[in-house]
C-alpha cells in the first residue's frame, strides 16, 4: 500500500519513543507546555509574511486602557480588560499588552486556571473604534488580525483551564475573546453579541472559527447573520454559556468573580502538573490529527506516570487493603 505524503509525514512525526525520550528530559511542566505549542506551531510567522515587529509598534502607538494580570497563590489568575471609559474596548496598546500577558501566563508553571473579566461590570466592546480607524487600511488591518489571532490562539492553548466571566456586554472582538476561553460564565443581564455585520465586517480575531467549534455551524450562522444578542438563557441553550452566575447584587462584580472562582475550582482542585497535563491532552485532542494526538497523549502521560501525585495516590490506595 502506497502511503500518502501526509501519512508518511504523520508516521514520521509520531515515531514511537523519540518524542517521549525527548520529553522525559523535560522536567518543568511549564516547559512541556512550550513543547506542545512548538509541536502545534504558531498560526502566523515571519516566514508566512507576518511582520509582527511592525504591527506591534503601530498598535503600541494607539494608547488607552490596560490589560491587568493577577496570578494568585491558588493557581488561578485573573486577567482584566481595563478601559471602562470605552466600555473596555481594545486600544492598540491593549492588544500588545494582551500578547505580553499571554507570554507571562505561558511561563507561569504553577498555574492551573484563568478567569478573564472586564472592568466596571462590563466585559469588552471589541476593538476601540478610534484605534480601528487609525489602522483601517487593508495591510494594517490584516496584520492586526494576524496579531490578535496569534495571541488568542495561544491564550486558548495555555495549560490552564480558562473562563470568560461575562457581565454586561461582550461585543465584536469582545465576543471573540470569550471564544478564546475554554468556558464562558454569564451574569444576569450579560450579552454576547457578534456585532460585526453591523460594522460591515466578519470576525477577524479567530472568533468565527472557534464559534463553529463551540456551537456548531447552524448556530454560528444565526449568531453572525443575525448579530444575535445572546443572553444567559440562550447561551445555555446553544452551548455557548457553560453556566449562569447568581451575579452581583451590588453590581460591584466582586461576587461574580468569587462565584466564577468557585465554579472553576471544581475542575482545578489538585496538583498543578496534573491539571496542566489534563488541559494539554485536551488541547492535543482538539487540535492535532488523531495519530499525533495519540502520541502526544502518550508523551503527556509519561510526564505524570510515576510522578509525585501518582506515587502518593498509589501509596494511599495501598493502605486500603
Ligand atoms: C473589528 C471588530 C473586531 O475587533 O473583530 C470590532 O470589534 S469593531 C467594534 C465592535 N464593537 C462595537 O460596535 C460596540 C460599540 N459600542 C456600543 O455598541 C455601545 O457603546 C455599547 C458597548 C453597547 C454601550 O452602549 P452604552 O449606551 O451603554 O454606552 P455608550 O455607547 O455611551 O458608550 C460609553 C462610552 O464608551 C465608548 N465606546 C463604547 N464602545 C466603544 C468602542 N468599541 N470603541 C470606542 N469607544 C467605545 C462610547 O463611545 C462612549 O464614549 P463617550 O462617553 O466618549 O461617548
Amino acid at each position: 500500500m502506497v502511503l500518502s505524503a501526509a501519512s508518511q509525514h504523520l508516521l514520521r512525526v509520531s515515531r514511537p519513543g523519540a518524542w517521549g525520550q525527548h520529553l522525559l528530559k523535560v522536567s518543568r511542566p511549564g516547559a512541556w507546555g512550550q513543547h506542545l505549542l512548538r509541536r502545534i506551531g504558531s498560526v502566523y510567522t515571519t516566514a508566512k509574511g507576518f511582520q509582527e515587529k511592525e504591527i506591534r509598534e503601530k498598535l503600541q502607538a494607539l494608547p488607552g486602557g490596560s490589560i491587568d494580570l493577577v496570578k494568585q497563590e491558588s493557581g488561578i489568575a485573573v486577567l482584566t480588560v481595563n478601559n471602562p471609559a470605552r466600555m473596555n474596548a481594545f486600544s492598540g496598546s491593549m492588544m500588545v499588552e494582551l500578547e505580553e500577558r499571554v507570554s507571562q501566563l505561558e511561563e507561569w508553571t504553577e498555574g492551573k486556571g484563568l478567569i478573564i473579566q472586564g472592568a466596571a461590570g462590563t466585559f469588552c466592546s471589541g476593538s476601540d473604534l478610534n484605534a480601528v480607524r487609525a489602522i483601517s487600511n487593508p495591510q494594517d488591518g490584516m496584520m492586526m488580525c494576524m496579531f490578535m489571532q496569534n495571541a488568542l490562539t495561544r491564550l486558548l492553548r495555555l495549560p490552564l483551564l480558562s473562563v470568560a466571566l461575562v457581565e454586561g456586554s461582550a461585543l465584536g472582538g469582545g465576543a471573540e475573546l470569550t471564544t478564546a476561553c475554554d468556558f464562558r460564565l454569564m451574569a444576569p443581564g450579560g450579552v454576547i453579541q457578534f456585532v460585526h455585520k453591523h460594522m460591515g465586517l466578519v470576525p477577524g480575531w479567530g472568533g468565527a472559527a472557534r464559534l463553529v467549534r463551540i456551537v456548531g455551524g447552524q448556530n454560528a450562522l444565526k449568531m453572525l447573520g443575525g448579530a444575535l444578542k445572546v443572553d444567559p438563557e440562550m447561551g445555555l441553550q446553544i452551548g455557548l454559556a457553560d453556566g449562569v452566575l447568581e451575579g452581583s447584587l451590588d453590581g460591584s462584580g466582586a461576587n461574580a468573580l468569587l462565584e466564577a472562582e468557585q465554579w472553576l475550582g471544581r475542575y482545578t482542585t489538585g496538583p498543578a502538573p496534573v491539571i496542566r497535563a489534563i488541559k494539554n491532552v485536551v488541547v492535543s485532542g482538539r487540535e492535532l490529527p488523531l495519530e499525533v494526538a495519540l502520541s502526544t497523549e502518550r508523551d503527556v502521560f509519561g510526564t505524570v506516570w510515576g510522578g509525585p501525585a501518582n506515587l502518593q495516590a498509589l501509596a494511599s490506595k495501598a493502605k486500603h487493603k
